[in-house]
């Protein structure tokens, strides 16, 4: 070969590293003993064991399928494996899992993100694409040295390989957009996964709700992954007896127990030695299937299955001062190993954002109909509120009944704000909780990013729904104060709002509960701003709570920019009563320390988005 045509070869296999998601990769082996996992009975019930010291490994290089009757065990070992279930209430597990032989805790969330996991309920972005999805995935986890055109190469193979090519520009779809099928949506989330060329590929029923033929080129992907290089290790129900042959391993699960544990080719010999060898022509699976259901469990133990573990492994490394499992050190963006280098980091938070921001963007986009329905609602309350008022604000001022709707057009506009755009806030991140969750935990981007990008769109978001409430309801009222101060006053308001609806929401699983939390939101707000009930006549151990309540601050605020002036000039006249100095005294609002409210205001947003990105960040790595 001349010097060119060897630069030419060496040059394109760089390049098919990159472009091919079948490309080698080093392998890690997994290796378990002694799991234990038992149900507490309740008073006077015995303890349930739902998993008897269950042993077992996924070498590399290796398809391994775990099979077994409904009830046996399969999810539960699959998720202990994968760090998706701990102890917990009446719940105990306990479980020897080692790494290339180094103890790792898989609830570890470092440990979590060396595992590609395919969970059975997909939880993709339902305004994105599959091209879309598997893109998404490999930009935010591949290595930043990873080009533009070696990225979309590796999504379009990824594609094809998975039978998504007519498609691959559908919207994936959910409960309110219609979208791709079931058998597609299941090989998206597997595509997302595989694109990064993961070492260990755990998958929950990869192949339930697939037909027969893609449940047969999905099993050929999967064994393409382990000839890779990478150790994968699935749950499957009732497979063909062709998909039953192209696994390497098996393990078989009954009643919480190791039924059999081997090659795939071991099978027949073994059920045969045990005198329940398979008929011909029957499918292997069901076979064993059916000996495992039909036959008495003192029977199978008595005939010999059920085998005990009588593998030498030996005792597990010990992990170095300073360092992780695996000889790794722990990052803030996981583990890396030692000999990874600055170029295989992937993209930083930069990216993260951008990437995360431009996807919220498309989904607004692709799915309008909420951002319509909150303007929408936006344009009619203001319409309504406006109407109601309608000029109230010109109307005289020496006028005890003009002044107090005056003050009440005020406290319509800034709580108008807070609920219309507190409560999206509130309910927006349960619905988005799964996503999050299953890409924070596959490592596609840090809380931190997330976090930032949301923040970005809801300030954008809250910005013009304030601007349209304010364009209607300040002209239609007719008020006289700054139009600037009204605007960055009830956008504070609402920013330091939806910072304590967002904490609300991150701290809550179901979006449901975050709709019963919506009172907790705004009843405390309107009880301690003073406009109900007199501070004076609140509990005195109550009364430290007006300080946590931003409306408190948003009320002085606009009040003083309202009625400050009326309130200088009618102090001219002692003799006339001045309204404007009794609303403003209501509320404690003192134009002297309007920079006081000001610095409360901003505080409370701050503090409350700290706080909210503090259990956004403690939530997220519990994934159960
Ligand atoms: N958190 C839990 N609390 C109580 N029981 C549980 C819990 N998790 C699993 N179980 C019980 O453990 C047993 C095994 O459940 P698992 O979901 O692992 O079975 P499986 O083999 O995956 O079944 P299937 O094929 O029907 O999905 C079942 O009897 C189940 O009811």
């Amino acid at each position: 070969m001349t010097e060119g045509k060897q630069l030419q070869h060496a040059q394109s296999s760089v390049l098919d590293v990159h472009t091919d998601p079948f490309s080698p990769r080093e392998g890690r082996t997994l290796v378990w003993k002694n799991i234990n996992m038992t149900l507490k009975g309740q008073k006077d019930e015995p303890d349930r064991k739902l998993l008897d010291d269950v042993w077992g490994e996924v070498p590399a290089k290796e398809t391994t399928a775990i099979m077994g009757p409904s009830g046996a065990g399969k999810t539960s070992l699959l998720n202990i494996l994968a760090g998706r279930n701990s102890s917990q209430g009446r719940l105990q597990i306990s479980a020897d899992v080692r790494l290339n032989n180094y103890t790792v805790d898989p609830t570890n969330i470092n440990v979590r993100q060396l595992i590609a996991f395919v969970a059975q309920d997909d939880s993709l972005q339902v305004t994105s694409t599959p091209r879309e999805a598997i893109y998404f995935s490999a930009k935010l986890r591949l290595p930043r040295t990873t080009t533009e055109s070696q990225l979309q190469k590796l999504t379009e193979k990824m594609i094809e390989e998975l039978g998504l090519t007519k498609c691959a520009d559908t919207l994936v779809g959910g409960a309110l957009i219609k979208g791709i099928s079931g058998g597609e949506r299941k090989r998206t989330s597997v595509g997302v996964e595989l694109v990064t060329r993961p070492a260990l590929v755990f998958l929950d029923e990869p192949t339930s709700g697939l037909d027969s033929f893609s449940a047969v080129q999905l099993c050929q992907v999967l064994k393409k992954v382990a000839n890779a290089g990478s150790s994968v290790l699935f749950t499957i129900h009732q497979p063909s007896s062709e998909i039953f042959n192209s696994f390497d391993r098996l393990i078989f699960m009954n009643k919480g127990r190791v039924f059999y544990q081997g090659s795939v080719a071991d099978v027949p010999a073994y059920f045969a030695e045990r005198g329940r060898p398979s008929p011909p022509n029957f499918n292997p699976a069901d076979w064993i299937m059916s000996v495992a259901q039909s036959v008495p469990v003192d029977q199978l133990d008595a005939d010999g299955f059920f085998p005990k573990d009588e593998r030498e492994i030996g005792e597990a490394f010990e992990a170095e001062d300073g360092k992780d499992v695996l000889g790794m050190t722990n990052t803030r963006r996981g583990i890396r190993t030692d000999d990874s280098r600055p170029d295989d980091r992937s993209p930083g938070i930069a990216t993260q954002i951008s990437m995360l921001f431009t996807r919220e963007l498309v989904n607004i986009k692709r799915d309008v109909t909420p951002l319509i329905a909150r303007f929408g609602l936006t344009i009619f309350l203001g319409i309504l509120v406006g109407i109601i008022f309608l000029d109230v604000g010109q109307e005289s001022r020496d006028n005890f009944g003009n002044v107090q709707s005056q003050f009440g057009a005020v406290i319509m506009i800034l709580l108008m704000s807070m609920f219309g755009t507190a409560q999206p806030a509130l309910l927006s991140f349960p619905e988005e909780r799964p996503v999050f969750l299953r890409e924070y935990s596959t490592n596609h981007y840090s809380v931190f990013s997330y976090f930032v990008s949301r923040l970005t769109m809801e300030a954008v978001v809250t910005g013009g729904q304030i601007m349209v409430n304010l364009l209607i309801t300040y002209f239609l009222i007719g008020l006289q104060g700054n139009f600037g101060m009204y605007f960055v006053t009830v956008y504070a308001l609402a920013m330091a709002s939806t910072a304590l609806a967002v904490a609300l929401g991150c701290s809550v699983e179901d979006p449901k509960l975050a709709q019963e939390m919506l009172p907790i939101l705004f009843v405390p707000q309107m009880l301690f701003a003073g406009f109900f009930v007199q501070t004076e006549l609140i509990p005195e151990f109550l009364r430290w709570a007006r300080y946590l309540c931003s409306l408190t601050y948003a009320i002085r605020i606009l009040l003083i920019n309202e009625f400050e002036d009326c309130a200088n000039e009618q102090a001219a006249n002692e003799d006339e009563p001045n309204y404007c100095r009794q609303a403003l005294d209501n509320v404690d609002a003192d134009a002297d320390e309007t920079w006081w409210n000001w610095l409360v205001l901003v505080a409370l947003f701050v503090v409350f988005r700290v706080m909210a990105l503090r259990v956004l960040q403690l939530k997220s790595t519990k994934f159960y």
